[in-house]
């Protein structure tokens, strides 16, 4: 249930004071999620989402509002933060850090067709474009220095052979420096329920709260290994290629990019599995009852292994 905070319509009515929205018609709570406590809000308006953030604090949202302000501005389909009567994006409602933002249409898909995964890699190659020309600089929060601290925290609820294959990855990519690839500002957690889709076209992209400053090849194989992915942990190559075909069509893929795709899905590989273990064996209080499984993202990185993947345009 995503309703840590709960706000009633009088309350909602009271912040609304301070916005140019309208008149409240329909307050719906959104049960999916688990981070935020998030509603659907009907106005006289329009449609819109408003969140109050849990855990994200007052200094760090500017970054994610900014961001996904920035993108709208230029085209791309995700949450537009509307700004109150002082020109802010960000409010505080029943002590929490609150914004309101266009709701966007469409719904996510768990069996995406070879339509759809061309549609989000065409519309991942936009959004990696327009956020070029975003100044704004987040050093990204689940990088090498996560990895090296979080890995001896997981390592004990493995066994000898995950452990090994934990530490030569974590190794493995300390060493490597993708700096020499195209950067920018990257979304890092484009998973199929991050995208609202109307049959195959894209409705919205919504989450950015892990958005962070890295490679775009990096946000291109988190977005591949999970879109892409079969249940058995081995990617799908067709899917894969109508992926990578329609990114490429967009923002052409360099040399430097193709040689780097079998270890960059390693990586992105690495980064759920090492997550994952964390969130089902160091839950938070009362959280994640339901943790995603993190067995699945040891196998897609035991297939790219073994495979080597070569799977490109
Ligand atoms: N701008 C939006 N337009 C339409 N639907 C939205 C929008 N924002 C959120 N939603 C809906 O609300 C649900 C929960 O939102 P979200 O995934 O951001 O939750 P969260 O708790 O913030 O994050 P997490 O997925 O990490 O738990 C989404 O699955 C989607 O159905
Ligand atoms: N997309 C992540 C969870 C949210 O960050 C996962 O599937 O592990």
């Amino acid at each position: 249930m995503a309703v840590f905070t709960s706000v009633s319509e009088a309350e909602l009515t009271a912040w609304l004071g301070d916005y140019s929205l309208g008149q409240l018609l329909e307050l719906q709570p959104i049960s999916a999620g688990i981070e935020n406590t998030n509603y659907f809000v009907t106005t006289s308006n329009g449609r819109f989402v408003l969140t109050l953030f849990e855990k994200l604090t007052a200094d760090d949202l500017p970054f994610y509002l900014n961001l996904m302000a920035h993108l709208a501005r230029h085209g791309i389909p995700c949450p537009s933060p509307v700004a109150n009567r002082r020109n802010q994006l960000l409010g505080t409602l029943n002590g929490k850090p609150a914004c309101i933002a266009t709701r966007l249409p469409g719904k996510s898909t768990t069996a995406p067709n070879h339509e759809q995964c061309a549609a989000i890699g065409a519309m991942l190659a936009q959004m990696h474009i327009a956020g070029q020309s975003f100044s704004q600089v987040m050093p990204n929060p689940r990088g090498a220095a996560w990895r090296a601290a979080t890995a001896p925290q997981v390592r004990p609820f493995l066994d000898a052979q995950q452990a090994a294959l934990l530490d030569s990855e974590v190794a493995l990519h300390a060493q490597n420096n993708f700096a020499s690839l195209p950067q920018g500002v990257i979304h890092a957690d484009l998973f199929r329920d991050n995208v609202l889709l109307e049959e195959n076209r894209v409705g919205g992209l919504i989450d950015f709260y892990f958005a962070c400053s890295d490679a775009l090849l990096y946000d291109v194989a988190i977005t591949v290994n999970d879109w892409c992915m079969n249940a058995d942990g081995k990617l799908d190559d067709a899917r894969a290629q109508s992926f990578l075909r329609a990114y490429h069509a967009v923002r052409p893929l360099s040399d430097g990019e193709r040689a780097a795709w079998p270890l960059m899905l390693r990586l992105a590989a690495l980064r759920f599995w090492i997550s994952r273990l964390y969130d089902k064996h160091m839950p938070r209080d009362g959280e994640l009852v339901n943790a995603h499984d993190p067995g699945h993202f040891e196998r897609v990185l035991k297939n790219h292994i073994s495979t080597q993947q070569t799977v490109w345009l």
